[in-house]
């Protein structure tokens, strides 16, 4: 059980701010969706609580424990990131590419124990992905590569998971598959955060939403509460249909923003 909190936490890249004064506390038990639109700051947002970009202001603490202190082991063993569309170098199997996922318990040069073992089935079971584990992941389609990858970030079995687009490429079948996965890690009592664009999907499963527009958090809620239609006007300038849960763009919204 995990509580990551960020408090007036800003991200400088270069000479802008990408993420400017963010609070939030986010409990473990809660699938927690990043919205916003391309450049809103959510994969700053994301690697911020995870200790990967340094911070300009304010503070993310895991535990009441500052991040930015924390050895990156603690942190991995703690936090599960599955990056945005990461590319793979090294022509490994699937089952040896999930089974990194147990580095970060690992001591240098030792070999899996038994409970590595499990841990890695029991991530190729919740990913779907046993039917690929002999394949070379350097040789999987796009979305068969990201369920691999989630397979990974999965078999740390981490208190809290970061996920950042983890719908992207995916057939509609296979993201009904990854929310709801999502949604059964919460339950169990992890934290989840994960950085959406799809906010029917995002309506749909997660507890609660962030919003971010231009490096500040604009909402904060329950989903239905967040994603009103003047709100997705002013924030991607676009008119929706809301017919909960239900939210379809529909026309860039001809008002101006
Ligand atoms: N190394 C960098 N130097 C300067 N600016 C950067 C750097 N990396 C990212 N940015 C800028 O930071 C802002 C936030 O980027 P970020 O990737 O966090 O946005 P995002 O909301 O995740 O976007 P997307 O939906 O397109 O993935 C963007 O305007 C981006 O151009």
């Amino acid at each position: 059980m995990v509580t990551l909190s960020l408090d007036a936490a800003s991200v400088r890249l270069g000479r802008r701010l990408v993420v400017d004064a963010v609070s939030a506390t986010l409990g473990a038990g809660t699938l927690v969706g990043i919205i916003g639109p391309n450049g809103a700051g959510k994969s700053s947002l994301l690697r911020a609580m995870l200790g990967l970009v340094p911070l300009a202001s304010g503070s993310v603490t895991l535990d009441g424990e500052s991040v930015s202190a924390m050895a990156r082991g603690a942190i991995a063993r703690k936090l599960a990131y599955l990056p945005q569309g990461q590319l793979l170098h090294w022509p490994l199997t699937v089952e040896r590419l999930v089974a990194l996922g147990r580095l970060p318990h690992l001591a240098p040069m030792s070999a899996m124990s038994p409970a590595d073992i499990d841990a890695v089935e029991r991530a190729i079971e919740r990913a779907d992905v046993a039917g690929l584990r002999g394949r070379v992941a350097t040789e999987l389609s796009g979305g068969e590569r990201a369920r691999a990858l989630l397979a990974r970030t999965l078999a740390v079995e981490a208190p809290a998971l970061l996920a950042d687009e983890p719908l992207a490429s995916l057939d509609p079948g296979h993201q009904i598959d990854v929310m709801a996965l999502l949604r059964r890690e919460a339950r169990a009592g992890a934290l989840v955060v994960t950085v959406l664009h799809d906010l029917t999907m995002a309506a749909r499963y997660c507890d609660r939403l962030l919003l971010m527009d231009r490096g500040v958090l604009v909402a904060d809620g329950a989903p239905l509460d967040v994603l009103t239609a003047e709100r997705l006007r002013r924030v991607y300038g676009i008119s929706a249909m809301i017919d909960p849960p239900m939210i379809v763009p529909v026309a860039r919204s001809l008002e101006p923003l």
